[in-house]
């Protein structure tokens, strides 16, 4: 008997399972799926995402259950609902982390009658928000005061404190929570804006490190004193974890093609932080991004990210052209 954590299963057996729970989507929702704007195709969607949906119905359903249980133990019956559901996804830079935290959204949205699982908590609509954790990245002009600029999406740049806090808040039922806005724009923290949450039935948070563990604090420094404190870490909060992975050779293409893309549209707004690359070569303009990938994105994936990769309760291997070429889900 194997005691690997993990069952491993290739993209054939994975989509046979879609067969058992057929999700019928009508010509509306395929087009609305389409209308995400994104490049995935639909055999995609069909063959990996729908049975992924599917698999995520049946743990909200099962968290719902265990929760009220809970309450009934302690005797607290009929309030078991309100507790939003929430999914991590991690990855690297440039591997398709939102585009798959957007495609869940939509699809997780779509009606219950669609979603071939009876008798989850879920209304008819489920509301469905996602967070990115580019909105905890300290503002610009504090990263350089910490001299971490050459830095950005490793765990010190962020206000982790206050990304565990937003998703707490949320997970604890508060009416509104209200959360930072970073800008690719202008490579930097909106001033004066911020995104609010407001009870959804799901909550997916999207970033490179949202499965990194909990950080102890004080304890180093003062062994003395017997050990830190643990803080709670965002994936503590997490009811299921989605690792997106690819070989690096490939990220980094992906990463180099979506800067060549990004040249083209955004960045030709003036206001755009990379606007200076619109007016140098597209020689000079990637030999930055190849120098971006190698210096901050591939070792921020060799040493914080891909580590994580084992705690994900799914981990969706991708091959060279995005498509998911095997899956590992957590067994035990
Ligand atoms: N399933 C897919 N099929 C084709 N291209 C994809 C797919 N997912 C992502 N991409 C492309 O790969 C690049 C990185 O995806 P993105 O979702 O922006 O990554 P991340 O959020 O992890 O930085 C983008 O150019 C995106 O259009
Ligand atoms: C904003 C990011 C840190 C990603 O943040 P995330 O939403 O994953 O927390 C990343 O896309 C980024 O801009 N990295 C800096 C290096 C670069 O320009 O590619």
């Amino acid at each position: 008997m194997s005691t690997k954590p993990y069952l491993d299963l290739s993209r054939a057996e994975w989509s046979a399972l879609r067969e058992r729970t057929p999700l019928p989507l009508t010509a509306e929702e395929v087009e609305n799926l389409r209308g995400l704007g994104d490049v995935i195709d639909l055999d995609e969607v069909r063959d990996v995402y729908v049975p992924l949906s599917q698999l995520l119905n049946l743990h909200v359903g099962a968290a719902h259950d265990l929760r009220a249980a809970l309450n009934a133990f302690l005797g607290k019956a009929g309030r078991s609902g309100g507790t939003p559901f929430v999914i991590g996804v991690a990855g690297s830079v440039a591997v398709g982390k939102s585009t798959v935290a957007r495609l869940l959204q939509a699809l997780l949205s779509l009606p219950r009658r669609l979603s071939g699982v009876g008798g989850a908590p879920m209304p008819e609509h489920p509301r469905v928000e996602l967070v990115t954790t580019d909105g905890f990245l300290l503002p610009k002009a504090e990263l350089e005061r910490r001299g971490l600029m050459s830095r950005k999406g490793f765990p010190e740049s962020y206000d982790r404190r206050a990304l565990t806090r937003f998703v707490a808040d949320v997970k604890a039922g508060k009416p509104e929570v209200t959360g930072p806005v970073y800008s690719h724009l202008i490579y930097d923290i909106v001033p004066d804006e911020t995104l609010t949450v407001h009870r959804p039935d799901i909550l997916i948070v999207e970033g490179l490190n949202v499965l990194q563990p909990a950080l102890l604090t004080g304890g180093a420094s003062r062994p003395e004193a017997g050990g830190g404190r643990t803080r709670m870490a965002v994936s503590d909060y997490f009811d299921f974890s989605l690792y997106v992975d690819a070989r690096t050779a490939d990220i980094e293409r992906w990463y180099l093609d979506r800067f060549r893309k990004l040249r083209a549209t955004a960045f030709q707004d003036p206001l755009s932080y990379f606007h200076k690359y619109t007016t140098v070569s597209e020689e000079e303009a990637l030999a930055y991004a190849r120098n971006t990938w190698r210096t901050i994105n591939e070792p921020n994936l060799r040493q914080n990210i891909a580590p994580t990769r084992g705690r994900a309760t799914l981990q969706l291997h991708k091959g060279p052209d995005h498509k998911v070429e095997r899956l590992s889900l957590r067994k035990l």
